[in-house]
């Protein structure tokens, strides 16, 4: 980093704009494999809250990799180099006072541990959304896994590259659970984050 970089206080502090805004901010991180249900179950999440009025922002993989990160790729460093970014985004959006629901697949324990460190253990809360590998290639919304399996994208999460399993997530979500099921009983256990 820099050594000439002197960090300049804002005026307003996160603590007011959560104030103004009548609720709490915070990272909620969907991670599993591609094709798990984590944009689905993040988008739904994401109305429910709409619906009672906080303030709330879905960063997405995909999304995201269209736009600030479009210069990597899927190696282990630019997966780290994502999933950092990712971080610093949503530290930017938790001090702006909004719940952040960012669905990545962020593979590695040690990129996932440092998305925590940057944005403060009190304001993350993890989602592993646990759909097999099986199942994803069952469903294969992308069609990524037909193209990984004939050879035609390497570093596939699942089937070339590693996903490593969530030690202590927050939450597990499951395939038998619907979208619905799933973002009601999120909402339960990220609701005392939400009281100022
Ligand atoms: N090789 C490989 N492995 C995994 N995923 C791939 C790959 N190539 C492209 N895609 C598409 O990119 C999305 C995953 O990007 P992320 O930014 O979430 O990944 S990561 O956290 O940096 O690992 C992922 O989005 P989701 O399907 O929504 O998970 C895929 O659509
Ligand atoms: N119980 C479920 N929860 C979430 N998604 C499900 C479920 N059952 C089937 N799906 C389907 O699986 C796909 C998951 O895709 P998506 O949400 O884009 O996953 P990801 O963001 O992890 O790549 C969607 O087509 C969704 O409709």
């Amino acid at each position: 980093m820099e050594e000439n970089l002197v960090e300049y206080r804002y005026k307003i502090k996160r603590a007011q704009r959560r104030e103004l805004n009548g609720h709490g901010s915070f990272l909620v991180l969907f991670t599993g494999l591609s094709g798990s249900g984590k944009s689905t179950v993040a988008n739904t999440l994401e109305k429910l809250l709409f619906e009672l009025k906080i303030k709330t922002y879905v960063l997405d993989g995909d999304n995201i990799r269209r736009g600030i990160n479009q210069n990597l790729g899927f190696s282990p460093e630019d997966r780290s180099e994502n999933n950092r970014r990712i971080a610093e985004i949503s530290k930017l959006f938790i001090d702006a006072g909004c719940v952040v629901l960012a669905a990545f697949v962020s593979p590695y324990k040690k990129d996932r541990e440092n998305i925590k460190q940057t944005v403060g253990a009190d304001d993350f809360f993890e989602v592993f959304v646990n759909t097999s590998i099986e199942e994803c290639e069952r469903r294969d919304t992308k069609g990524l896994y037909k193209k990984a399996r004939a050879g035609e994208i390497t570093n596939m999460t699942g089937i070339s590259a590693p996903y490593e399993t969530p030690e202590n997530p927050d939450i597990v979500i499951f395939p038998a659970y619907s979208p619905e099921e799933s973002a009601a009983l999120i909402l339960e256990h990220i609701n005392h984050k939400l009281v100022l």
